[in-house]
């Protein structure tokens, strides 16, 4: 028995699934989760003291790659000067600045502790402003574990089979309207209905919880417009894509410009940090300025801030996306490559530093039930394949994977030849 297999087993005793998280458990991928002890750069070392090239980076947050020397040495700084006071810090203004400078259609913004944190009280926020209760989301979206937005959900909802997840009551569930992501012709006959009733629509500019799904040509551009022409809140769930797609995020990548950003991952260099941030007249909605409560007694806590605004002080350097987006499409192009040496059908896709490969014979995947119509099954015997040659993959066909500007050529190349090898398996 292996250390994972063996801390697993005494896991599943005390947490439930052994996991605080659930895609954390291999659901769909088959084996046991690896439990790590290290981590240092582009690399993972399990209990078993085996190394990973880590395509995961803690769900996203580690885009410098992990232990970086400069988050360590702000985070022993600060834990010299106490952990957390509960009251405004001067870092807090540091990084609340940062954020308004790197995404321009943010003009204030509130931390919280999570992505999920963040996309709730923006949605609240907007229900707040504009005084209507229905929200529009797309099917296989994933904006956290808000109870709202808990319909037909991606990431683990979807890869553990419940999407629409029981306790969320049907009463509270019937505001959220569930539209198609790239189905432009249904978003504008939704809003030509019952646009006027609508106070946000929320979407990943770029779909990663369903793997890996940019947006077609026009369909954010849909978006901006309905909500203008209803008064209705455009939000971007930028939890994933936030500063990894581009500097400025999504938005700055495909020029579309949200009212409200929800925040998460890299904004925290690892520390549980969230976000959302927008226009001005929207922010001042929230309390203690407006009548739209929020709070939280960790919120802006200065370990995380000072994790957080390092990090993005680091990819705030000159060439830092441009590097990590050539990583990303070495990769895309050359799993590929090595798919099509095997005859393995695979679609891969990406955007920036995020990127995603199904197995199918489409050319291209931009629906859900595109996504549905891959091969689960093959995607979990190439990701247990993966895994003895020391790639971490995501463990679900429905998540994106990410790169670190820690990952090096040689490690691209050694992921590379491992998928021509696990390719010519299947
Ligand atoms: N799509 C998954 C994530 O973003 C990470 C959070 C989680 O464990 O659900």
């Amino acid at each position: 028995m292996t250390q994972s297999e063996t801390l697993f087993e005494q896991a599943q005793k005390y947490i439930p699934g052994g996991v605080n998280s659930p895609v954390r458990a291999f659901r769909g991928v088959g084996g046991t989760p690896l439990f790590f002890k290290r981590a240092e750069g582009a690399y993972l070392y399990d209990e078993d003291d085996r190394r990973y090239i880590d395509y995961i980076g803690s769900w996203g947050p580690m885009i410098v790659g992990h232990s970086n020397p400069s988050i360590k040495e702000a985070l022993h700084r600060q834990i010299d000067l106490g952990v957390g006071y509960g009251a405004p810090t001067a870092i807090e203004t540091d990084m609340a600045r940062k954020v308004c400078e790197l995404v321009p259609s943010i003009d204030m913004v509130r931390m919280v502790n999570s992505g999920t944190e963040a996309t709730m009280s923006a949605i609240r926020l907007a229900r707040g402003y504009t005084g209507r209760d229905k929200i529009v989301k797309f099917e296989g979206c994933y904006h956290g574990h808000v109870d709202s937005l808990l319909v037909k959900a991606g990431s683990g909802a979807l890869t553990l089979g419940e999407p629409n997840s029981p306790g969320v009551p049907a009463s509270l569930a019937e505001h959220t309207l569930t539209l198609s992501y790239n189905d432009i012709d249904g978003v504008r006959d939704t809003f030509a209905t019952m646009g006027d009733q609508i106070a946000a629509i929320i979407v990943e500019p770029v779909a990663g919880n369903m793997n890996c799904i940019p947006p077609v040509p026009g369909f954010l551009e849909c978006l901006r417009e309905v909500c203008d022409a209803s008064g209705t809140v455009l939000i971007f769930d930028e939890v994933m894509t936030g500063f990894r797609v581009a500097l400025g995020g999504a938005q700055a990548h495909y020029g579309v410009t949200p009212d409200l950003t929800a925040l998460g991952k890299v904004i925290g260099g690892g520390l549980p940090v969230g976000a959302f941030g927008g226009k001005r007249a929207i922010m001042e909605y929230i309390s203690p300025l407006g009548p739209v409560y929020q709070a939280g007694t960790l919120s802006g806590n200065p370990l995380a801030m000072v994790a957080g605004l390092t990090s993005l002080n680091l990819i705030s350097e000159p060439g830092f996306h441009d590097d990590l987006s050539r990583k990303a499409e070495t990769l895309q192009k050359g799993l590929k490559a090595a798919a099509d040496k095997a005859g393995v059908p695979l679609a891969v896709q990406g955007a920036g530093g995020m990127f995603g490969f199904f197995f199918t014979d489409a050319e291209q995947v931009t629906t859900f039930d595109q996504v549905m119509a891959c091969d689960v099954e093959r995607f979990g015997t190439f990701f247990q394949g993966m895994l003895k040659e020391g790639v971490y993959l995501a463990p679900s066909a429905f998540e994106a994977s990410f790169v670190s500007a820690a990952l090096s050529d040689d490690d691209i190349a050694h992921t590379l030849q491992a998928a021509e090898r696990v390719f010519a398996t299947l």
